[in-house]
């Protein structure tokens, strides 16, 4: 199958044919080929002397499938058909894309939300296996639902070593831990970044046993690999050079759509991939899912699929790649080091701060700036602001005419399915109840209040993907939180903190590292979340 890159205009085309033809008299894509780690520049080199594993994974990942077919084939057989995905960022973002494309059940958690990580684990408990994945083994939310799994496990009379299976990096703290409790561990290739790594360990493992086609995602990718060390024909270096170019010249807001491709959820994918890679030392390329077009100059428009003028088609395991290797040229034309992350550690050490100067006591949020029923306003409103329209009003008009406003949701991502919808509800009207409940409903309609993009993240999903470009990338962002009241709290064993706690942490030390930063950011906290998020919802609807 034939993989594409489309313009949709003369001058979009030129513009990316240009800077693919320099960058091809620059030996760009046969030293990629090669692997040169120069590419970036001296500051970028030694990380990118260990990051570039990706270009092999197509071949190199197939040493796994045995593996992977007789871990999949024994779960079968012990009947253990609920596979749950523990893990962050890159450690879950490319199985969800591959197990929905495939339509087979995954259950992803990457939440530190009290219910949500409840939800699933009282769901069949007993046919669960988790894998637990995380590269460099310390993410705390990876490590809070292992220990809560490991907990589960034994209070049903289940050995945790019978149901958890590990994916890290060889010598990582978490490989320790899984030998010393006897987990299964699948080791990755060490020379491949988070985000880069859909098809390696991370991304094969959950959905070959969730039961996805691995064996031909590789295959899918190993076909367009040849073509990537082309100087003709090549469309990771025609998409790269087109996303670099068209930054370079204004158009750094990067609306991803997925229309009538046979792939569920890319754009997700795709978001960490280059928002993390690109956004940083003022610079990057902000993406935006979900997003209809403005026709606002600094909007980029790529199609996944067949519809729209500019637009990249192709099977799954090909566009993993064609977006990884146009993400590292973009980042050469900007100028930055795509493989690292510099600013998504301070939002991690501001909440470890928080919780261990906190002790026991409550953690500081401060005191509301004002109530609107079950939401309360925390941070600067703006002067004179009377309720939540006002402050939702001043937060749109504090966008500057190059911003953007990010929402943030560290809620439940499925409590709108608990909606009651009546029995006799079509499957239109039960939607449409779910929606009308969803806190990601606010994007839209706070999108249709402003010409600026308005993008969507669940926290603390969100600060291991645009959490980097919202602080390391240009400083025009206006912020808005959301998080709510905690009824029912789950401990973290072996810990001091219980989830709630440490969801909250998370959201006041990522605002910390915003207002730091001199950014306007207001967190609304929703004393009652199924009625806070009406409410919110409802104010949003009339502004
Ligand atoms: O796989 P892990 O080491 O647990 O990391 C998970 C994620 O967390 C970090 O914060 C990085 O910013 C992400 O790029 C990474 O994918």
């Amino acid at each position: 199958m034939n993989t594409s890159v489309t313009f949709g205009d003369d001058a979009a085309a030129a513009l990316a044919g240009e800077t693919a033809a320099k960058l091809a008299a620059e030996g760009v894509p046969a030293a990629l080929a090669a692997g040169d780690p120069t590419l970036w520049g001296p500051d970028a080199e030694p990380e990118a002397a260990i990051r570039l594993g990706w270009l092999n994974l197509p071949k190199s990942s197939r040493e796994l499938l045995p593996r992977l077919g007789e871990l999949a084939a024994e779960i079968r057989e012990r009947g253990l058909d609920h596979v749950v995905l523990a893990g962050m960022g890159g450690s879950s973002l490319a199985p969800e894309v591959i197990c929905a494309t495939a339509d087979v059940p995954l259950t992803v958690l990457d939440t530190t939300d009290p219910d949500q990580v409840r939800r699933a684990v009282s769901d069949r408990l007993d046919r669960t296996v988790v894998v637990v994945a995380s590269k460099s083994g310390g993410t705390i939310e990876t490590d809070s639902h292992r220990r809560v799994y490991e907990q589960a496990f034994r209070d049903a009379g289940i050995d945790p070593a019978e149901r958890i299976i590990v994916v890290t990096d060889p010598g990582s703290p978490l490989e320790a831990v899984a030998k010393e409790a006897g987990y299964r561990t699948v080791l990755a290739d060490p020379n491949v970044g988070g985000r880069y790594s859909a098809l390696s360990a991370f991304g094969l493992v959950p959905s070959a046993l969730a039961g996805a086609d691995v064996a031909r995602l590789l295959d899918e990718a190993a076909e367009v690999l040849p073509s990537l060390a082309a100087n003709e024909g090549n469309p990771g270096l025609l998409l790269g050079a087109a996303l670099g170019a068209q930054a370079l010249a204004g158009r750094n807001k990067l609306l991803l759509q997925d229309t009538l491709s046979d792939i569920t959820g890319l754009p997700d994918w795709i978001e960490q991939l280059i928002a993390e890679s690109t956004g940083k030392q003022g610079t990057g390329i902000l993406p935006v899912v979900g997003a209809d077009p403005t026709g606002a100059d600094d909007e980029l428009v790529v199609n996944i699929g067949p519809e729209g003028a500019f637009r990249v088609e192709g099977p799954l395991g090909a566009q993993f790649l064609v977006w990884e290797y146009a993400t590292a040229i973009a980042g050469r034309l900007l100028g930055i080091n795509p493989f690292d992350q510099p600013n998504v550690a301070e939002s991690k050490e501001n909440t470890s701060r928080l919780l261990a100067e906190a002790g026991e006591d409550p953690l500081p949020t401060g005191s509301p700036a004002l109530v609107d029923g079950p939401v309360e306003v925390y941070g600067e409103v703006p002067d004179g602001a009377k309720n939540l329209a006002d402050v939702l009003t001043g937060l749109l008009r504090a966008v500057p005419d190059d911003g953007y406003l990010a929402v943030m949701a560290y809620l439940d991502r499925w409590a709108a399915l608990d909606t009651p919808t009546g029995k006799d509800a079509s499957l239109g009207q039960t939607a449409e109840a779910w929606r009308a409940h969803d806190p990601a409903t606010l994007r839209g309609l706070l999108a249709a209040r402003t010409r600026r993009p308005v993008t969507f993240g669940w926290g603390p999903r969100f600060l291991h993907s645009t959490g980097q470009y919202h602080k390391g990338g240009p400083q025009n962002g206006v912020f808005l939180q959301v998080t709510g009241a905690v009824t029912e709290d789950v401990a973290v064993p072996g810990k001091p903190y219980t989830l709630g706690r440490l969801q909250l942490a998370q959201a006041l030390g990522d605002l910390r590292a915003l207002v730091g930063r001199g950014r306007p950011a207001v967190r609304l906290h929703l004393t009652d979340r199924a009625a806070g998020v009406s409410h919110l919802l409802a104010v949003a609807q009339e502004l």
